[in-house]
C-alpha cells in the first residue's frame, strides 16, 4: 500500500510521462539600483498532466519569481521552461495565470472582464464567447452580478472574476500565485473549499503558490517546500488523493490527524530550510504571525 506522505523527487521518473510543464535548471538574477539579487538558483520542477502543485517558502524566496517564469512573464538568467517537452516560449493562451491582487478592470463589468481575453481569439464566434463568459459565470457562482462592477463586489467574488478570466480561456495550465492571499479569512476558507470542489471538473495543470501551509496542504497532490533566498526547491511532499480529507471541507480536513502530520511535516522541511516564520497562517499549529524574519523578504 502506498503511503499517504512520501518523499518525490522526480515523478516524472516514477510515471514514466512527459511532464506537462518542465522547468529545468532554471535561476534567476534581477540587476536593481541596489545592486544584483540572485532570486533563483538552480531550479528543477516537473508537473505532470493534470497535477495540482502547491509552492511553500519563506518570504521573498522565489516563489512568484517561478510562477512567473513558468507563465513566459519573466525571463529565466539561465535554464529552460518546457511544455509537453517543448520551449514554452512567450506567454500564450496555454497557460493562464491568476495574481492575489485580482487586477480586474475597474471600468468593465464582471462578464467584460471575464471575456476579455476571448475578445483577441479567432475562430470563435461572438455567441459562442457569450455562452463561455456564461459558463464560467455560472460555475464561479456569479450569477446575478453579470453586470456588477469590480467596486460592487466582494473579495470573494472579485477573485472569482479573476478566476473566472483565467479559466474562460480553457488553459492547459493554471499559474495561481497565492490567488486568495488578499482575502479575508472567511472568504479565504470558502475559496479553499470552492477550489477543491471545482478542482476535478477543471481540465488543466495547476501551479500554486501560497504562504499557507494548511492550504498547500489541502489543496496540493504535491508540495514543493522552497528554501531561502536565493529560492531553490529543497522537498517535495505528495498527498495522496485517498486521503478521506481531501472530499471535505477544510474546517474538517484541519481536525484530521493525517492532515496535521503532514502539516508539520511541510513546517520542519520549511524550518531546515532556514527560515524561522515563513508563511502566515496555522492558527492552532503554534505558527502565529509574526513579522518577516526569513533573508530578502519581499
Ligand atoms: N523585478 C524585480 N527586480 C528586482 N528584484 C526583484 C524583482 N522581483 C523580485 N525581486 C526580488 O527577488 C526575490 C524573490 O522575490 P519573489 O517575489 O519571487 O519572492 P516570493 O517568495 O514570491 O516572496 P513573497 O512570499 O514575499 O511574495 C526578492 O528578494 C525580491 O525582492
Amino acid at each position: 500500500m502506498r503511503r499517504p506522505t512520501e518523499t518525490v523527487r522526480d515523478p516524472s521518473a516514477a510515471t514514466g510521462s512527459t511532464p506537462k510543464l518542465s522547468i529545468q535548471d532554471v535561476s534567476k538574477t534581477f540587476e536593481s539600483s541596489r545592486g544584483s539579487v540572485q532570486a533563483l538558483t538552480a531550479t528543477d520542477l516537473d508537473v505532470q498532466e493534470g497535477e495540482f502543485v502547491t509552492i511553500v517558502g519563506p518570504s521573498g524566496c522565489g516563489k512568484s519569481t517561478l510562477l512567473m517564469i513558468a507563465s513566459g512573464l519573466e525571463t529565466p538568467s539561465s535554464g529552460r521552461v518546457l511544455i509537453d517537452d517543448d520551449p514554452a516560449g512567450p506567454p500564450g493562451p496555454r497557460r493562464s495565470v491568476v495574481f492575489q491582487q485580482f487586477a480586474l478592470f475597474p471600468h468593465m463589468t464582471a462578464e467584460q472582464n471575464i471575456g476579455f481575453g476571448l475578445r483577441m481569439r479567432g475562430g470563435l464566434t461572438r455567441a459562442r464567447k457569450q455562452e463561455l463568459v456564461a459558463a464560467q459565470v455560472e460555475t464561479m457562482r456569479l450569477t446575478g452580478f453579470e453586470k456588477a462592477y469590480p467596486s460592487e463586489l466582494s473579495g470573494g467574488m472579485q477573485q472569482r472574476v479573476a478566476i473566472a478570466r483565467a479559466l474562460v480561456l480553457d488553459p492547459e495550465i493554471l499559474l495561481m500565485d497565492e490567488p486568495f492571499g488578499a482575502l479575508d479569512a472567511q472568504t479565504r476558507t470558502a475559496m479553499q473549499d470552492e477550489m477543491a470542489a471545482m478542482r476535478s471538473r477543471l481540465n488543466c495543470t495547476i501551479l500554486f503558490v501560497t504562504h499557507s501551509v494548511e492550504e498547500a496542504v489541502f489543496l496540493g497532490d504535491r508540495i514543493v517546500v522552497m528554501s531561502a533566498r536565493p529560492g531553490r526547491i529543497s522537498h517535495e511532499l505528495s498527498v495522496s488523493s485517498d486521503f478521506e480529507w481531501k472530499r471535505h471541507q477544510i474546517e474538517h480536513a484541519m481536525s484530521e490527524r493525517s492532515f496535521n502530520e503532514l502539516r508539520e511535516e511541510v513546517w520542519r522541511h520549511l524550518h531546515a530550510g532556514g527560515t524561522r516564520r515563513a508563511v502566515h497562517d496555522a492558527p492552532d499549529g503554534g505558527h502565529d504571525d509574526a513579522p518577516d524574519d526569513a533573508p530578502g523578504g519581499g
